[in-house]
């Protein structure tokens, strides 16, 4: 049977980079993107704006939702303080399946949890099954129409604190634009636009980083 485009980005990664080094994983996954076949990471432009971004709130606990292949997961993980937790939602087992082996392969298992299913289902449930008061930082890159009722559950459900940062991809391409409405009006975020370009393209794109004001 025929690969997918995931399984030959993982072939890529156990090929090309270097086992237990996360930075070689990144640059294997970009330079195949670039150079074989398109895929929707964050990719190395975005990238470096989310690492600043990581780095700056030096988180303890991070959700990401839409782990794909586990690109950013890889990026996130690699800059985390010790013993912080990165959880990450993944819907797609094809892609959960894939990620899982990147992650392996960058050797960042013990920080990260990789969940299956949708965030909806998920998001209620975070508190009780992996004993989470609040989250640090989020990152959302799964289907742009699920980022507004998910930042309103998230709300919802009490995982935020003053202080905590969303970071949201593909704000202009594909788009957000209610999610985006709503973290620019609302008084309870601080919102920044970062400018940048769709992954491996010239194409206009953007991270929307937002502060919970609580
Ligand atoms: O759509 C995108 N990504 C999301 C996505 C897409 C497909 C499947 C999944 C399945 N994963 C999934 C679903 C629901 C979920 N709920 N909780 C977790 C969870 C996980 C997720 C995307 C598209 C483009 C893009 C494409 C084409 C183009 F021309 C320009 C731009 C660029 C990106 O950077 C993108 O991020
Ligand atoms: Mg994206």
């Amino acid at each position: 049977t025929q690969s997918t485009r995931p399984q030959r980005l993982l072939s890529a990664v156990q090929k090309n980079a270097t086992r237990g080094d996360p930075r070689s994983v990144v640059k294997a996954i970009d330079h195949f993107c670039r150079h074989k076949e398109w895929a929707m990471n964050v990719g190395d432009e975005k990238g470096c704006i989310l690492d600043s971004v990581v780095t700056e709130v030096n988180p303890h606990t991070v959700l990401e939702l839409g782990t794909y292949c586990g690109y950013s997961t890889v990026r996130i993980a690699s800059l985390l303080p010790p013993h912080a937790k990165l959880i990450t939602l993944e819907f797609n087992p094809d892609y959960a399946a894939v990620a899982r082996q990147v992650i392996a392969w960058a050797g960042l298992e013990e920080k990260v949890q990789l969940v299956e299913g949708a965030s909806s289902d998920w998001i209620p449930k975070l508190k009780e099954q992996f004993g989470i008061q609040t989250f640090d930082l989020v990152f959302l890159d799964h289907w742009k129409d699920r980022y507004l009722p998910d930042t309103k559950l998230i709300e919802e459900f009490g995982l935020l604190r003053k202080g905590s940062v969303l970071l949201a991809d593909n704000v202009i391409c594909p788009g957000t634009p209610d999610y985006l409405e709503y973290v620019r009006s609302s008084p309870q975020y601080k919102s920044q636009y970062f400018k940048s370009h769709l992954e491996y393209t010239k194409v206009e794109d953007g991270l929307e980083k937002s502060v919970f004001l609580g």
